[in-house]
C-alpha cells in the first residue's frame, strides 16, 4: 500500500518507519523544515532506541521518503494517518487545531479515494468532526472512510512496543475500511480489536487514564508504607502476584509525567464534564500526582533544613530513561521548586541535556557527567533511572559529594545494595539506610 503520515514526531516516524519496514510504500510528511531536511539524510531528531536504524534501513531499501508537501503525496497515497500533536488547551481540553488544519489540508488536496486514519489521541466525537470538515470541502466524485486507530507506544520502547504490542484498535464506521486497515496491520503480527470509532477514541483515554491511576494508586500507598515502616517495593510486589492486580504499573516513586498522561488524564476529566459527569476519581489521580512530583523537594527540606545556598545534583531530566523527551518531566517542577528556595541546582542526564537546556530555568546549571554533577553538591536526588544512574559507582557519591546523601525518586536500589555503600540513602515509600541501619 501507499502510505502518507502526517506528522512525524514521536507517533508518526515511529508509525512510517514501523509500516515501510512491513513492506508499505511510506512518505512521512512535516510541516518542521528542520526535521524534514535531518530525516532526508537518515538523522532521527529524536532519542528512541533501535528507530535511527530502521529507518536508515528503510530509506535505503526504497520503500521510506520525507517531504513538507502533503498536496505532492495526496496524488498516489491509498492511505493517509494523522499523527499530529494533540497538545493541551489551558482549560484541559484537547487542543484540535493541528488536526483541524490537517483535515483542511486533505480536503483542499484530496484526488482519488482515500482512507483517512487517525492515530493522534482524540477526544471521543473528533473523527466524525473531522470528517464532517474535509467531506464539507471534498469534490463530490470523491469518497474517503476515517478509521480511529489509537496508538499505545511507550517512549523509550517505542518500536519495540509497535512490533509486539498487546493489541491494535481499529474503530471504524464500515467493514470495508476496517478491514483495509486490518490488512494493512496484519504483518506486525499483533493481536487486532476491531471496534466503532467512538469506542475506540475512547479505549486510548480510558487505558491511559487506567495506567495514570495504578500509578497515583501506589504512589498513596508509598506515602502510607513510609509512616509505618513498611517497604512498597515488596508490597507491590506481593500485590502484582495476583493476576487481577498485576504487576505492572506499580513503581512507587515522583510520579507519571511525559506527553501522554498529564493531558490525556486532564482531557478526560474535560471530555467527562462534557457530558455532565464528574470524574472525580481521576480528577483524585491527578492531585496526587502533582503533589507527588513535588515530593523530592519537600524531603531534601526535611533532611537539609534549609535549601538556601545548598547545592543540588539532579540525576536525570527526562519524563523517564531512553528518551530525550521534556515534556512534563519531574525535572521541571523539582528544579523550580529548589530554585525557588534558593538552592543551587547542578542537572545531569544521559541523553537529555540539550533539550532540557531550552526546558529548564537558565539558572540551572549542565553537567557533562554523573561524576561533574555529584562535584561538591551537598545533596543528589536521583529523578529518572537511567542504566546508566542504576550503575553509578557509590565511591564517586563518598568521594566528589560534601555529604554521600542521596534522595532516590525512583527507588532504583533495593535497600540491601545501598547498605554497605557508605552513603544515607533516602527513598520513596521505604525505610531510609544510614550507613548499614535500614531506619524503621
Ligand atoms: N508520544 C507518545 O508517546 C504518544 C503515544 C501515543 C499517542 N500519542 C499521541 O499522538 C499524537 C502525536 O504525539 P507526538 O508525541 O508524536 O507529537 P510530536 O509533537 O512529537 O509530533 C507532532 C509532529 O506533527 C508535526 N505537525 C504539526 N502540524 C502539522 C501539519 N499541519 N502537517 C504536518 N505535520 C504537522 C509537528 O511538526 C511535529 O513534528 C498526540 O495526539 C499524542 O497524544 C503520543
Ligand atoms: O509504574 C510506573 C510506570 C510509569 N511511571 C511513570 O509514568 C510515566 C509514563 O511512563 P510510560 O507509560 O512508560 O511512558 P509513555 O511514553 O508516557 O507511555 C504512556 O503514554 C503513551 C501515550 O499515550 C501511551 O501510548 C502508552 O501506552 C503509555 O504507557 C513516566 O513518567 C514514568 O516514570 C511510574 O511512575 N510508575
Amino acid at each position: 500500500m501507499n502510505i502518507t503520515v502526517v506528522g512525524a514526531g514521536y507517533v508518526g516516524l515511529v508509525t512510517g518507519v514501523s509500516l515501510a519496514d512491513i513492506g508499505h510504500c511510506v512518505t512521512c510528511v512535516d510541516v518542521n523544515k528542520d526535521k524534514i531536511a535531518k530525516l532526508k539524510v537518515g538523522l532521527s531528531p529524536i532519542h528512541e532506541p533501535g528507530l535511527e536504524s530502521l529507518m536508515q534501513k528503510n530509506i535505503d531499501e526504497n520503500r521510506l521518503s520525507f517531504t513538507s508537501s502533503l498536496k505532492e503525496c495526496l496524488k498516489d497515497t491509498d492511505i493517509v494517518y494523522i499523527a499530529v500533536g494533540t497538545p493541551q488547551n489551558k482549560d484541559g481540553t484537547a487542543n484540535l487545531s493541528f488536526i483541524e488544519i490537517v483535515a483542511e489540508d486533505i480536503a483542499l488536496n484530496i484526488s482519488k479515494d482515500i482512507v483517512i486514519v487517525t492515530k493522534s489521541t482524540v477526544p471521543v466525537g473528533t473523527n466524525e468532526y473531522i470528517g464532517g470538515l474535509i467531506k464539507a470541502k471534498t469534490p463530490k466524485d470523491i469518497s474517503f472512510d476515517i478509521v480511529s486507530n489509537p496508538e499505545f507506544l511507550r517512549e523509550g520502547s517505542a518500536i519495540s512496543d509497535t512490533f509486539n504490542g498487546d493489541r491494535i484498535v481499529i474503530g471504524a464506521e464500515n467493514d470495508k475500511a476496517a478491514s483495509i486497515i486490518e490488512q494493512v496491520n496484519k504483518p506486525f503480527g499483533v493481536p487486532i480489536f476491531k471496534t466503532d470509532i467512538r469506542s475506540a477514541e475512547m479505549i486510548k483515554y480510558a487505558s491511559n487514564a487506567f495506567l495514570a491511576t495504578k500509578i497515583s494508586f501506589i504512589n498513596e500507598i508509598s506515602t502510607i508504607c513510609e509512616k509505618l515502616g513498611a517497604n512498597v517495593d515488596d508490597v507491590a510486589k506481593g500485590m502484582g502476584k495476583d493476576k487481577r492486580v498485576g504487576n505492572q504499573f506499580l513503581n512507587a516513586g515522583i510520579g507519571y509525567g511525559g506527553s501522554c498522561f498529564p493531558k490525556d488524564t486532564n482531557a478526560l476529566v474535560q471530555i467527562a464534564g462534557g457530558v455532565e459527569h464528574d470524574f472525580n476519581l481521576l480528577k483524585a489521580v491527578i492531585n496526587v500526582n502533582n503533589n507527588q512530583q513535588a515530593l523530592l523537594v519537600d524531603k531534601a527540606r526535611q533532611r537539609l533544613g534549609s535549601l538556601e545556598g545548598k547545592r543540588i545534583a539532579l540525576l536525570g531530566l527526562a519524563f523517564k530513561p531512553n528518551t530525550d523527551d521534556m515534556r512534563e518531566a519531574a525535572s521541571i517542577v523539582i528544579s523550580t521548586g529548589l530554585l525557588q528556595e534558593g538552592s543551587e541546582v547542578i542537572a545531569y542526564d544521559p541523553i537529555a541535556n540539550e533539550n532540557a537546556k531550552h526546558v529548564l530555568s537558565n539558572e540551572v546549571q549542565f553537567a557533562n557527567s554523573i561524576s561533574e554533577a555529584l562535584t561538591e553538591v551537598n545533596l543528589a536526588l536521583i529523578i529518572t533511572e537511567w542504566r546508566e544512574i542504576i550503575e553509578m559507582d557509590f565511591n564517586n557519591v563518598r568521594r566528589l559529594m560534601i555529604e554521600p546523601i542521596i534522595i532516590d525518586g525512583r527507588n532504583c536500589f533495593s535497600l540491601d545494595m545501598v547498605k554497605d555503600k557508605g552513603i544515607e540513602y533516602h527513598s520513596v515509600g521505604r525505610p531510609a539506610v544510614i550507613g548499614e541501619t535500614v531506619l524503621i
